[in-house]
């Protein structure tokens, strides 16, 4: 079956050969049984296209699953299936899961091989894709990864670190050390995804965890300096070129699309206009676009710098671990998907960084989260912000996960974290 993306020019051309992450399973006795719905281009948190059309959140069908991997979420939900894959550079794997109230892991990139797998942006730097699993509890994640860190997949694909699944690690059960954030300044939550950390917090610690507060540093450095100019630093081209020539473009596509291609002077203007009121939005339209191979290299040094200083931070608290939410907000309408992107700098983050993430949901949202929406300016009342204040009112009842972090290549101290927060604040 073609691997298509939602665009037309792929329908008729299947894959020649399976990747390697479904050979290497297909050899233990898996049964590939479907492909589910993505967004265009897949670069969206969305999940609509004009091929299939639109994917519908299981808890409220007016709502988004997230996206990319929306679809594969909301069959997991809907329990369609045990184990599902997707690919993660911004959170792709990890906001469907959180939209639709399952369990999402994106491992550090190379960790798992994603041979044979179509990208959004194949060539893009900086910004690291992985392969991630989904599935409706932690130890599925745990036995999805096992069935993959095999020799079978260290043959197929040699560019992948051969580190076979560390099931004691895994099973450990000595207390730990972990650091939290309840809030990044750049994009602040809505009230329900920040109680989430606060419960499984304090419910960490009362298991016998110690948990440190922990303040990411110079966030805006890492979305807009570095994250946001990384992604589209081809200015849209790919996307443009690759995937949405002579295609129909998916409606709730459009706007993020004009965004990315729009060029240096129109973002300059546009930013300075919008400047004396929303200095946040101003900031993130008008960045300098990366114009040389040169500018890419210098950002791509900063990169690395930013991951040394942030490794330095938690090397200064003795951390290796890390709790806080899983997104801005719970699941959104799909017509806000587009607009609510500053949302996923909580996952993005750990793109960047390059660390394993993964995302547990704990609770619902409340009345009273509803209530305090009311009250809730985010950074300053912005045009963002806005936007997700409109999408979450009225999300009553809808899953709220928060996001477990490791160091790169722990993935089994991660999922660690993952299986304690579940066991310890399980929505059941
Ligand atoms: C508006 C400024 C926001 C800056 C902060 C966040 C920056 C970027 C987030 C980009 C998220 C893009 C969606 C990626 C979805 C994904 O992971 N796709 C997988 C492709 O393989």
């Amino acid at each position: 079956m073609a691997t298509t993306m939602g665009v037309t020019k792929y329908l008729d051309s299947p894959a020649d050969e399976d990747a390697v992450i479904v050979q290497v399973l297909k050899k233990q006795g898996a049964v590939p049984f479907v492909k589910t719905n993505v967004p265009q281009t897949l670069l969206s948190i969305g999940c609509s296209n004009p091929v299939f059309g639109k994917t519908l959140n299981p808890f409220d069908p007016t709502r988004s699953p997230g996206g990319s991997s929306g679809g594969e979420a909301a069959l997991i939900k809907g329990g369609g299936s045990v184990l599902g894959f997707g690919s993660d550079v911004g959170g792709s794997v990890r906001v469907p899961a959180h939209f639709c109230g399952i369990c999402g892991f994106k491992p550090t990139g190379r960790r798992i091989s994603d041979r044979g797998l179509l990208k959004g942006s194949p060539g893009m730097q900086g910004v690291i894709s992985s392969p991630g699993v989904m599935a409706r509890d932690v130890d599925s994640l745990a036995l999805g990864m096992k069935a993959l860190l095999v020799p079978d997949m260290f043959l197929l694909d040699p560019q992948v670190v051969p580190i076979p699944f560390r099931q004691e690690t895994y099973e450990d059960k000595k207390p730990m050390r972990i650091g939290y954030f309840t809030s990044l300044r750049f994009c602040p939550p809505t009230p329900s995804m920040g109680r989430a950390v606060i419960m499984a917090k304090e419910a960490l610690k009362k298991a016998g965890h110690t948990l440190v507060a922990f303040d990411p540093p110079d966030e805006f450095r890492a979305f807009i300096d570095l994250t946001s100019r990384l992604i589209t630093a081809d200015n849209g081209r790919t996307v443009s070129t690759m995937w949405l020539d002579d295609e129909v473009i998916d409606e709730y596509l459009e706007g993020q699309i004009r965004v990315w291609t729009m060029p240096h002077y129109l973002r300059k203007i546009q930013g300075f206009l919008l400047k004396p009121f929303w200095p946040r939005v101003a900031r993130s339209f008008s960045h300098r676009l990366i114009g040389s191979v040169y500018d890419l290299w210098q950002r791509l040094a900063e990169r690395e710098k930013y991951v040394e200083q942030f490794l330095d931070e938690l090397k200064k608290k003795n951390l290796d671990l890390l709790l806080c939410p899983a997104f801005g907000a719970p699941a959104c309408k799909p017509e806000h998907a587009g607009k609510i992107m500053a949302a996923a700098a909580y996952t993005s983050l750990f793109n960047l960084l390059n660390f394993p993430a993964g995302v547990v949901p704990v609770t619902m949202v409340t009345e009273e989260d509803d209530r305090m929406l009311d009250d809730w300016r985010g950074y300053g009342n912005d045009a963002f912000d806005k936007f997700i204040k409109e999408t979450t009112k009225g999300a009553v009842g809808l899953p709220v996960a928060v996001q477990c972090v490791g160091l790169p290549w722990q993935e089994e101290r991660c999922l660690r974290l993952m299986k304690e927060v579940e066991t310890l604040c399980s929505l059941g």
